[in-house]
């Protein structure tokens, strides 16, 4: 009898049904475990695309709340995009109710900063009514701090310009440098150093590099404004010199650890420090962030940082076919480029069937490798018998240069289709004059917005009377909009010639905005408001061709204005008789503008047409077709060349190993998006900057060719 068990048991079929039944069984207990490891205990999950990462977040918050019976005001969470924090809330309100969902804090590490600097920021010299400064206005802040170094800079042949600078002020800030970090040693190396050849001219440029950086800082001091970095690094300031804001934080958890950098990761152990209790969720293999400083190495930091840190693996994946999920392992794991990191060896399986191979295809040209992807749409949406729409379609791409090639033949092709992430809707000039003038408003220090708001709707102020204007004002030690009221009040002299009947509608606006902002008026009405006392409706008509286009799009930030100060998270007040700041719903308005990530806008017909995205945009997204084009050498990966001027902004001297293994990962991450089809696609010719060069097959592809997860066409 007992052999006869025996047998039975070792047989194969058994063995196969008693392996898979035990093996969901365990996947289920991690992901059990996941949720219900102890809250009092940090822990790491780790887990690669597709494996529900947010879903195990969001069930352990609940968890804690359900379970544990904690405070749901106890709870930090925090996510990479407004986009993810959303979804996040939206998944919570379902399993524990809108009221517990708006007590946790829950939200982007900017957001989190922005809020408490809010209220409490003048224990670490800031004023509550700070403007959140965007890259944007940095990058014209470091143009015209850039301006008086021209001859010298170009003197010794050395090319910079201010996005580049941007850049590596920005990169500086998430490492925690100061400018005084930044001036060169004697014999010490810098990040530049990699940038510039002569040690000398080396040194030079760095001092350049280490001015402008102060100036730089200086401005925004003076304008009283803080840009994305400096929200982090006053937060850990606020956090670290004052623990007592974070004592409410009993666990925070983190999605998408992966892309942290030092600063983040800094503000998430001060948030912590009273519990010392952390739950992070990443996956190293996502990480696609490098050029933004993001430190996978935090990973092992937590682990000395956090007393008894469990870590727990996930590892079935629900998205991808079989083959889609081979072909995207097949990429990441090719070991030879790995030799010098320590990446950490996860696995990954699914129990969807194979399903189709990846196809990858060559064309000769761009314009047959777009002309097939619309095809090939039309294509299956005819074969699918209505099973797929034009929304179950995505286009990766490695970058925004490569769009207008596809946009054309999906236009050719009737195809509706729209880029995620590309119109940038805080960007567009419309939306940023109307906010110059609240920021005014609310901010009279923030000189971009002054620069920006005096001449619109066009004012005679002429580009020489706007510089007497900020250099008088600079004399006085004043700002200049407080300059212009004074000239206007009779307070001080005129300029030569005479701004004062210029200025005078225009310091009336602000007046009375600022009036109405002070009485409480929502930010609704005030752009309402705006509109009509300059006239915004009729300017644009006078000056803008598609100004229907733009004045819907002033109605669209009525809207937004509408549901900003109605999302607004609840800062716990934590000293009654401290100088603690009372926000009001116009700064709780302009916060939102500001920290808002390209890609949060959606329309609502967008669920019906193709998306087209950098890789970059697609991460956390999935849709059922992927078409992944220029899977080349020159662009997977990419180094640095003269014609994609935008990629060299975003990778100023990076070294190449390191961005090679980025770019891995940014292949990587626009496989995983694909459910159900996946097409690599890859031309023998391409042009750039007009002119033709032959492409050779992406290595990261044809390294993996041989073993044929992929069926070549
Ligand atoms: N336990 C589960 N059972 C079935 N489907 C699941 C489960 N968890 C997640 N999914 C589904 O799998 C897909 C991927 O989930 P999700 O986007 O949360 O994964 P992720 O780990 O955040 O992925 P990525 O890191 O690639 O963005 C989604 O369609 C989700 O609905």
């Amino acid at each position: 009898m007992a052999e006869d068990l025996l047998k039975y048991l070792n047989s194969a079929q058994t063995r196969c049904v008693f392996q898979v039944a035990s093996c969901s069984i365990i996947r289920a207990l991690i992901y059990r475990t996941g949720v219900t490891h102890r809250p009092d205990f940090p822990l790491q999950i780790l887990a690669g695309p597709g494996s529900g990462k947010t879903k195990v977040l969001t069930s352990r918050i609940a968890y804690m709340i359900l379970h544990h019976g904690m405070d749901p005001s106890s709870i930090c969470a925090v996510t990479f995009t407004n986009k993810a924090a959303n979804e996040m809330r939206a998944r919570l309100v379902k399993l524990i109710g809108k009221d517990s969902v708006n007590k946790v804090k829950l939200g982007t590490f900017h957001a989190i900063c922005a809020l408490f600097l809010r209220k409490y920021g003048t224990s670490v010299g800031l004023d509550g009514n700070f403007t959140i400064c965007d890259s944007d206005e940095s990058k014209r802040i470091v143009t015209k701090l850039l301006k008086p170094y021209d001859d010298f800079l170009s003197s010794k042949d050395i090319q910079v310009n201010a996005a580049t600078l941007c850049s590596l002020i920005s990169r500086a800030k998430s490492k925690g440098e100061t400018p005084e970090d930044v001036v060169p040693r004697k014999g010490s190396r810098h990040v530049l150093s990699k940038a510039l050849s002569s040690n000398s001219t080396n040194e030079e440029f760095q001092r350049v590099f280490a001015e402008i950086y102060c100036d730089y800082e200086k401005t925004l001091r003076k304008s009283n404004s803080l840009d994305f970095d400096d929200l982090l690094l006053f937060g850990v300031r606020l956090f670290s010199q004052h623990p007592r804001y974070a004592a409410w934080c009993q666990h925070i958890l983190v999605d998408e650890f992966q892309d942290t950098n030092a600063v983040q990761y800094k503000l998430m152990c001060c948030i912590a420090d009273a519990s010392r209790c952390a739950t992070v969720v990443g996956d190293p293999d996502q990480s696609i962030y490098g050029w933004r400083s993001a430190d996978i190495t935090n990973l092992g930091k937590m682990q000395n940082d956090f007393p008894n840190v469990a870590q727990i693996m996930l590892e079935q994946n629900y998205r991808s076919a079989g083959s889609i999920l081979a072909t995207s392992l097949a990429i990441i794991s090719q070991g030879e480029l790995y030799r010098h990191t320590s990446r950490i060896a996860k696995t990954l399986h699914t129990d969807h069937p194979l399903g189709p191979l990846p196809m990858l295809r060559s064309f000769p040209t761009e314009h047959d490798e777009a002309a097939f992807i619309a095809w090939e749409i039309n294509r299956m949406i005819a074969q699918s018998g209505g099973m797929l729409g034009f929304g179950d379609f995505a286009v990766l791409l490695r970058f925004n240069a490569i769009s207008r090639t596809i946009e054309n033949a999906l236009r050719m092709e009737g195809i509706p289709n729209r880029m995620l992430g590309g119109h940038q809707f805080f960007e567009r000039a419309e939306i940023k004059d109307t906010l110059a003038y609240l920021q005014l408003a609310d901010n009279p220090h923030f000189e971009p917005a002054f620069s920006r708001a005096i001449n619109i709707p066009p004012r005679g102020i002429g580009d020489k009377s706007l510089g007497e204007i900020l250099s008088r004002a600079q004399k006085l030690g004043i700002s200049s909009l407080t300059l212009v009221e004074r000239i206007n009040d009779s307070i001080i002299p005129d300029l030569k010639p005479s701004v004062k009947r210029k200025v005078q509608s225009f310091v009336n606006v602000i007046r009375s905005l600022r009036s109405s902002a002070t009485d409480g008026m929502e930010p609704a009405q005030l752009i309402g408001k705006l509109v009509e006392l300059v006239g915004y409706q009729e300017y644009l008509k006078k000056s803008q061709p598609d100004w229907d286009t733009r004045w819907e799009n002033i109605q669209e930030l009525i809207n937004f204005a509408s549901d900003a100060t109605a999302d607004a998270l609840n800062v716990p007040v934590v000293d009654e008789d401290e100088s603690s700041l009372q926000d009001t719903p116009l700064r709780q308005f302009l916060q939102a503008s500001m920290l808002s990530s390209a890609g949060d806008q959606s329309n609502e017909n967008d669920d019906e047409k193709v998306s087209i995205a950098t890789c970059h945009a697609a991460k956390g997204l999935e849709w059922p077709v992927v078409f992944v084009p220029a899977v080349e050498h020159g662009t997977f990966p990419f180094y640095r060349s003269d014609d994609i001027h935008e990629e060299r902004q975003a990778y100023p001297f990076i070294h190449s190993s390191a961005l090679t293994r980025s770019i891995r990962r940014l292949l990587y991450v626009a496989c995983t998006r694909a459910q159900t089809s996946l097409y690599l696609t890859h031309t023998s010719k391409r042009k750039v900057a007009g002119v033709f060069k032959s492409r050779d097959l992406s290595e990261f592809i044809s390294k993996i060719c041989s073993n044929s997860p992929v069926r070549y066409v």
